[in-house]
């Protein structure tokens, strides 16, 4: 019998018992967001009430009394139902330790006739994100942030290559860090190799490493970075610095997927994971010939942005909390009006810029509370074009329209569906002004 009509099918104990021996947590849930069972690992995860008939799955969840997509969430229940296919997206949800990261995927059960009898929920705890202040790894709450996690997440278990792109200083060495962690290859090394700057010999004997007497000098044997790899994950920071001729070095290994070592003349199998970032427009540079298409094309077939801190502001607090644990040895809390000074600097230099403010302000702080007198005095404030229109001569309706979006994207813009629903506007249209406007 269809659910969402609710009476439970006859079958439901049957499956419930069955689905009580697999390991990852899952729930049972109608159409209409009841939950019909949890299984003993959920139970054991996230605790649920003795009586769940009475229940639905965002009250659970989210503590909220209506269900995600009405309240500006993206619903994979919704999403199932609406296509009849699994869909799977990145939540935070109320668990018995705090709000944790999790990734959700909901799939219809159907019966014989291919009618969806209910749906089961896979809820699985992302460790490699933290949604509350922490002494270690990847923190954030923001759409911007939760889309990132949502890629490293799928991506992961794969042995894809990865293109991590951004700013410099938002973190793309911490993700590539995280995806290792949650790739297979997570008890195999992470070996990290800095590409600005690098010179063809050194590049040479570092990456490959290079043979007794391969050179003067060369005493013993040593192993190079890619040997070091094996079984793990080599990520090349800074792709977008390295020189012409080592790029066709390195679409050369990627290629054949071996290697010899200088003053080698076995060639040995590479067996890595391969994960990049670069802070430059390399799509660019390929264009301008600074870049090599072949292996841009090589590299590219994951590319992840990595947000800017402008684009998600709103987990500002929760990082300088974090970060004030990382730096001080003395609990350390930021006054409100320096964090509202904060709040209104561009961050060029994003979190590592973030870092810096905060280690210096420690320094300067005598008390526990850091006051703005402890920040920089030359914070750049963002460009507040809403106040540049208001303080001008009047403008043409649609200068005025082009500022207010680029104001409005740079502090609103990590969640564009959301935006276009703040501004009154479909999703479309929304993309359509963007680009009209040039933003
Ligand atoms: N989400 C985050 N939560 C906590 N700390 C973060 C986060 N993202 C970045 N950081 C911190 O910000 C600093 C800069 O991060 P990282 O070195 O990974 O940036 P990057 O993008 O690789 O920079 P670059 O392009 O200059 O190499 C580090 O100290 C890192 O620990």
């Amino acid at each position: 019998m269809d659910l969402s009509g609710n009476p439970i099918p006859e079958l439901l104990p049957d499956v419930a018992a069955l689905i009580d021996s697999m390991p990852e947590p899952r729930l049972f849930i109608s159409a209409d967001y009841r939950v019909l069972a949890a299984n003993r690992a959920y139970r054991e995860q996230f605790g649920v009430p003795e009586d769940l008939s009475h229940h639905f799955c965002y009250e659970l969840s989210h503590h909220i009394s209506v269900p995600c997509d009405q309240a500006g969430e993206s619903c994979p229940l919704k999403t199932c139902r609406d296509t009849g296919e699994a869909s799977r997206v990145l939540h935070i949800h109320h668990t018995p330790r705090g709000q944790e990261h999790v990734d959700v995927e909901v799939a219809p059960i159907r019966d014989r006739a291919g009618r969806v009898l209910f749906y089961v929920e896979t809820v699985r705890t992302v460790r490699r994100a933290r949604s509350g202040p922490s002494a270690e790894g990847l923190v954030g709450r923001s759409p911007a942030f939760n889309r990132l996690i949502a890629l490293l997440e799928r991506v992961a278990p794969s042995d894809a290559t990865v293109l991590l792109l951004g700013e410099s200083g938002t973190g793309k060495e911490l993700a590539a860090q995280a995806l290792h962690d949650a790739s297979t290859r997570a008890r195999g090394p992470f070996v990290a190799v800095d590409c600005a700057g690098v010179t063809e010999t050194l590049f040479g004997s570092e990456l490959f490493g290079y043979e007794k007497g391969a050179f003067t000098g060369a005493s013993t044997r040593k192993t190079g970075l890619v040997e070091a790899a094996a079984g793990g994950t080599l990520f090349f920071d800074e792709i977008g610095d390295m020189p012409l001729c080592l790029q066709v070095k390195l679409l050369r290994l990627l290629e054949s997927g071996t290697f010899r070592r200088v003053g080698g003349l076995e060639p040995l199998r590479a067996n890595f994971r391969l994960v990049l970032a670069t802070h430059r427009d390399i799509k660019a540079m390929v264009e301008e010939g600074t870049f090599r298409r072949d292996l841009y094309y090589r590299i590219s077939a994951f590319p992840i942005r990595v947000p800017s801190l402008r684009e998600r502001r709103e987990d500002l607090p929760l990082l300088v909390d974090s970060l004030l644990q990382r730096l001080c040895q003395q609990r350390r809390s930021l006054h409100p009006d320096a964090l509202a000074a904060l709040l209104e600097h561009k961050f060029p230099g994003n979190i590592r810029e973030l870092r810096n403010i905060l280690e210096r302000a420690c320094l300067l702080a005598d008390g526990d509370t850091i006051l703005p007198e402890h920040l920089p005095e030359d914070l750049e404030p963002v460009t507040d074009y809403v106040k540049e229109a208001a303080e001008e001569e009047i403008v043409p309706l649609e200068e005025a329209e082009r500022r207010y979006l680029r104001w409005a994207l740079e502090r609103h813009g990590s969640d564009r569906r959301l935006l276009a629903q703040k501004l009154g506007l479909g999703e479309r249209t929304l993309y359509r002004k963007l680009k009209d406007a040039g933003v």
